[in-house]
């Protein structure tokens, strides 16, 4: 594996899966496949858990880990070909990518969304320079329009929650005091429309996210018909992406609470984290037995792992 940007980059899901809760059982079964190669992780952006789960998956394959803070450690990056360098940044995207690329067998990266320019987000400008510069096999951290380590780590983790073989997936909105990428739900719903599931996306009107990713996909915006049935709540707030990311409600009504969650089929409730409290999802319903938020934090680990591994193994 040369890349893992987005769901086709993995193959074959249950396969995928499969290997994951393998590792899962025995996480140090490779410990020598990493003998001697350093993977470094380049965050623009802030992280708990990308950040520790990448590191321990590579560190429980033996390799060598280096992260870079790059706002912080680094030099301010200049990402913009034709620029006089006068200013606030002393160093060119196109130096840095490929001297950090001298350093390291495989990179990870975090870049976000920076809804300054919903061309430049969605054409992947930070994340395709370091594909295209680095020479080396690239992870995404969290770009811009994606988030698939998340998803995999979703995905392992409604797998060792459902308790039937097709179960109701429903994504929804909810709300948010500050505007966030798109990333999160995009990719959930590109892993969950290639999985095994009913799936049911639901918000108010104006959050319709990019069509390249709703295709096919069943848009609901009835929040409690979409609840109706559900197996998996799984909650997310994300700016609007026809009216680039704008915030244009903050209706707590659409506040994950133990009435919502009493219209479902005695759901399990999921969140990516970092969650907002009594914004997204309440006290209640987040430390209740059905929120399995922190496990599928743990299964970030095992997700990152079976990408690293399958890179060791290609190099
Ligand atoms: N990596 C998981 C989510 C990261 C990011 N959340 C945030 O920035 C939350 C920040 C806040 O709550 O202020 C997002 O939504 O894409
Ligand atoms: N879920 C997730 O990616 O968390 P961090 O932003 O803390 O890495």
């Amino acid at each position: 594996m040369k890349r893992f940007l987005k769901v086709e980059d993995i193959g074959d899901l249950n396969a995928a899966v499969k290997e994951a809760l393998s590792l899962k059982q025995n996480p140090y079964a490779h410990q020598h496949l990493g003998k001697n190669k350093t993977i470094v992780l380049i965050f623009f952006n802030s992280s708990l858990r990308t950040r520790l789960s990448t590191q321990k998956a590579a560190m429980n394959l033996g390799m060598n880990v280096m992260v870079l803070d790059i706002n912080k450690d680094g030099w301010k990056l200049e990402s913009e070909l034709g620029v006089v360098m006068d200013g606030d940044k002393p160093e060119h995207i196109r130096e840095a990518v490929p001297v950090i690329g001298q350093y390291c067998d495989i990179i990870g990266v975090r870049s976000f969304a920076q809804f300054e320019n919903k061309e430049d987000d969605y054409s992947e400008k930070i994340l395709n320079q370091f594909i295209e510069l680095s020479g080396k096999p690239v992870i995404s951290l969290e770009s811009a329009t994606r988030h698939p380590l998340q998803s995999f780590a979703d995905l392992i983790t409604i797998e060792e929650h459902k308790t039937k073989a097709r179960p109701k997936v429903v994504l929804t909105w909810a709300p948010h005091p500050r505007a966030l990428p798109q990333a999160v739900p995009n990719s959930f719903v590109e892993w969950m429309k290639n999985a095994d599931v009913e799936f049911v996306v639901t918000h108010p009107k104006g959050y319709e996210l990019a069509p390249e990713f709703m295709e096919g996909v069943t848009v609901e915006y009835d929040q409690k018909k979409a609840f109706e049935g559900a197996d998996f709540i799984y909650a997310k707030n994300w700016a609007s992406y026809t009216e680039y990311g704008q915030i244009l409600s903050k209706d707590t009504s659409w506040t994950v609470d133990e009435a919502h969650m009493a219209w479902t089929n005695n759901a399990k409730f999921m969140h990516c984290l970092p969650v907002r409290r009594n914004m997204i999802v309440t006290d209640g319903v987040i430390e209740s037995p059905n929120s399995i938020v922190i496990q599928e934090a743990a299964n970030r680990v095992f997700s990152a792992q079976t990408v690293i591994k399958r890179m060791l193994e290609s190099i």
